[in-house]
């Protein structure tokens, strides 16, 4: 039988400054992005009163407080990327162990967490339960 459920995707912008480590070329330099984050999450209920399977306004707000602990700083010397590089993909891993246990109180699973340096190039962070 197939499974049907919904997808909910919310945005939120923020811009810091970073090197990538033992990078080769001219990523190693101090230099800045504004930043693209994307949370993606499931669910498969709607609320008996308004119809929603999650707000937008509550997991924007999760997701906006998360990214300001990385807005307008320097990733370098911002734990953990004080130790690990500030590549895309270790924000998004980042993001996804801050926000997963804040969606626990909502009937939704985290899909994606993904951070976009541009809209060129995108880093998806996902952890798929067996
Ligand atoms: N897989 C990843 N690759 C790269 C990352 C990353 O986080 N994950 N990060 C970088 C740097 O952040 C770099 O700033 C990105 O470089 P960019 O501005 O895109 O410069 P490019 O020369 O690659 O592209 P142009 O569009 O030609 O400027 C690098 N790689
Ligand atoms: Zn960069």
């Amino acid at each position: 039988m197939a499974r049907s459920f919904w997808q909910l995707t919310v945005r939120e912008g923020f811009s810091s400054a970073h090197a990538l480590r033992n990078y080769q070329g001219k990523c190693e330099n101090m230099h800045g992005h504004n930043y693209l984050a994307e949370l993606v999450v499931e669910g498969d209920t709607l609320t008996e009163d308004t119809e929603l399977v999650a707000d937008f306004t509550v997991l924007k707000k999760i997701l906006r407080e998360e990214l300001q602990k990385l807005d307008h700083c320097v990733l370098n010397e911002t734990p953990p990327f004080d130790k690990i590089n500030p590549s895309s993909e270790n924000i998004a891993r980042y993001l996804w162990k801050c926000i997963e246990p804040r969606l626990k109180e909502f009937p939704v699973r985290l899909y994606s967490v993904s951070i976009s340096e541009k809209s060129a190039q995108t880093a998806t962070y996902r952890e798929i339960k067996d």
